[in-house]
């Protein structure tokens, strides 16, 4: 497959972090999602129903990183890639997650992964 859903720059506020004083605030991450499909299906019927819908995984990724507490990014862009390929039925998914405060001295920090289905 060479087709690619993808999300860029969705942004999402939650409490994570390994010291204590960020258990107590909130910070801001920016998730890159880029997820390989085929399009074909979706491109003849015309049907969202054929297709990935990049809006239900924004907000499925919303929901579930806004109320995880984890400390690491690490631990959560894990979690992140298994619920894209669980429930979603995604074969490949590349994901990267950016928490730009993080570091005063750069524009941003964190983590690319790349996870393909069992
Ligand atoms: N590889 C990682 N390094 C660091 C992480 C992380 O999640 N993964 N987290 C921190 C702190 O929480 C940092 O964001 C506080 O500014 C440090 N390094």
């Amino acid at each position: 497959m060479t087709d690619t859903v993808f999300i860029q720059s969705l942004s999402v506020d939650t409490v994570i972090g390994v010291y204590d004083w960020e258990k107590t605030i909130q910070q801001n991450l920016l998730f890159d999602i880029e997820m390989t499909t085929d399009i074909a299906a979706a491109a003849a019927s015309d049907d969202l129903a054929d297709t990935l819908d990049y809006e239900a995984v924004s907000n499925r990724i919303i929901d579930h990183v806004t109320h995880a507490r984890v400390e690491l990014l690490e631990t959560l862009i894990e979690q992140v890639a298994q619920i894209i390929i669980g429930e979603f039925g995604v074969q490949q998914v590349t994901l990267t997650v950016h928490k730009p405060g993080a570091v005063k001295a750069a524009q941003s920090v964190g983590l690319r992964i790349v996870r393909r289905a069992a």
